[in-house]
């Protein structure tokens, strides 16, 4: 898809927002208590957000809001500014103006270890491991971080195929491995809010379909997922809402099915 399709209202959003379910997020996140209500069912409301790199400007005044326990997909072409998205959420990429609030409180200079801490979780891509240890390494190395009461246990029974991998290096792993373990690693830190970049990209559509589907799993079960993508079907398919980004800027927020269909 090359054209962007026609601006929808932002309160699409925000009317997808209201049906989500805090109660359902608590259990899920295996006790993290979530620092306050989602008001309104908005977990994320980013305002007029200016960002970039140095001189240049990627960001020009997106508006953003992600329903609590909902899976939001950013899409767009290379370059649209997804992945910069993502990092402004995350805390990486600094708001040159416009604001962050995060259930209701305005988060917008609290620090990306901060934000992660309060289980705001990025995982970037599948170099998010660290390559030269086990994969049990660097599993316990988040769950110990964490205090993960249940040690490593979550991410092996989230992921039976890592119980064999538990020795080998991660760096010796494959592309959809690696993806996998870094997913493991997320899961073990609890996250309230997952974002997830790019998953499919440079994997067989098997794997994809399997790690979207553990993604599917946990949203059901109430933690709040954003996926920046290309303009997968597995990613359509899986989402509550999806906006499209094109130059930095929003050209359509709505129902993913309408993007399916065009
Ligand atoms: N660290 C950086 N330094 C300078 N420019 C960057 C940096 N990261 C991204 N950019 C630029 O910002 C723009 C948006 O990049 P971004 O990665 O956010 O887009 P994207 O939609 O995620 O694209 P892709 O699907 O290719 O990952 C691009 O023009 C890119 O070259």
């Amino acid at each position: 898809m090359s054209t962007p399709p026609p601006r929808a209202p932002l309160d699409n959003a925000d009317a997808i927002a209201a049906g989500s379910s805090a109660a359902a997020l608590a259990a899920a996140v295996g006790g993290r208590v979530p620092h306050a209500p989602a008001p309104g069912g908005i977990e994320l409301r980013l305002t007029g957000a200016r960002a970039g790199y140095g001189a240049v400007e990627v960001l020009h005044g997106l508006d953003l809001v992600v329903p609590a326990g909902k899976v939001t997909a950013l899409l767009g072409v290379n370059g649209a500014g997804k992945s910069t998205t993502l990092r402004v959420l995350a805390g990486l990429v600094p708001l040159r103006s416009g604001t962050l609030a995060w259930r209701g409180d305005v988060i917008t200079k609290l620090s990306a270890l901060d934000r992660a801490r309060r289980g705001l979780l990025l995982v970037p891509d599948e170099r998010a491991v660290f390559a030269s240890l086990s994969v049990r390494d660097n599993l316990l190395v988040v769950a110990e971080a964490t205090g993960n009461p249940n040690g490593i246990t979550p991410a092996l029974d989230a992921f039976p195929k890592l119980r064999d991998r538990l020795p080998q290096r991660a760096g010796s792993m494959s592309g959809g491995e690696r993806r996998m373990l870094a997913l493991a690693r997320a899961l073990l830190a609890r996250p309230t809010v997952l974002m997830v970049d790019e998953l499919s990209l440079g994997l067989s559509p098997k794997v994809a379909a399997e790690l979207f589907e553990w993604l599917a799993t946990i949203a059901a079960a109430g933690t709040t997922v954003i996926l920046a993508d290309q303009y997968t079907d597995a990613a359509l398919a899986m989402a509550d809402i999806a906006y499209v980004l094109h130059r930095g800027e929003r050209s359509f927020v709505g129902d993913p099915a309408e993007l399916a269909n065009a």
